[in-house]
């Protein structure tokens, strides 16, 4: 079975719909690059597959706690170090891999540093440090690579790689190319929504919630 599967999904954004009719599954050891211009609705793809907002319509079916969900936000707790951030989340998710994160996103020098006095690059390896403790199989990224240099985007293209081997899947939206051959790549133009449909009656609530 499909560690992911998303079938004729629709989605909204502020009440406006802003894709419909996308399909696709995701097997173990699978990556997946979601792509289109600004403003196409990856991140409100991500967000509704996150469960952040609910669907206009389709379907989704994964396993239960099989997701890991980083956004635009690093979601860092900025007065506690780069260890406890860590260790916090590893206890949320019950797992104890912290120092497998700090190797191998290259943080080990910075361990005892709080989280705001970290670079907007460093802060982000942290973020992304943060799903290798989760444990959950299924990685859904929203522009990972944000204030990443070369060698940070390398570490974290090998981080997804040990990930994938390891049997978990990647789900991503990024404009950059990741070095990632293996990876498919979703363009969601086709998917664009009909503007001239009727408004869903769903408001932007949901958007103020989870910005
Ligand atoms: N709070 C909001 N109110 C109204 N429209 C919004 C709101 N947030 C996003 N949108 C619109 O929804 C559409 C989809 O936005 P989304 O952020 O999903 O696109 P994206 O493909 O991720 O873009 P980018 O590549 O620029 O990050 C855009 O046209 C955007 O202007």
């Amino acid at each position: 079975m499909a560690l992911l599967s998303v079938e004729d999904l629709s989605v909204a954004r502020a009440g406006v719909p802003i894709l419909s009719g996308v399909s696709f599954t995701m097997d173990r050891g699978e990556a997946l690059v979601l792509r289109g211009p600004n403003g196409i609705g990856k991140t409100t793809l991500l967000r509704t597959i996150a469960g952040l907002q609910p669907p206009l319509g389709g379907q989704m079916s994964l396993a239960a706690e099989a997701m890991a969900y980083a956004g635009h936000s690093d979601g860092l707790k900025s007065t506690l170090s780069v260890t406890e951030n860590l260790t916090f989340w590893a206890d949320i998710y019950a797992t104890r891999r912290i120092d497998h994160a700090l190797s191998l996103m290259n943080l080990e020098a910075l361990a005892d540093r709080a989280a705001h006095s970290l670079s907007a690059g460093q802060k982000r390896r942290l973020g992304l440090a943060r799903l290798l403790v989760t444990g959950r199989p299924i990685w859904v990224l929203d522009e990972p690579t944000v204030s990443l240099d070369q060698a940070s985007v390398a570490l974290f293209a090998e981080a997804i790689r040990a990930h994938l081997v390891s049997g978990g899947a990647a789900l991503m939206a990024t404009h950059i190319d990741l070095g990632l051959p293996e990876a498919r790549v979703l363009e969601l133009a086709p998917f664009r929504a009909d503007p001239l449909a009727p408004p869903t009656g769903l408001t932007g609530g949901f958007d103020e919630a989870f910005l």
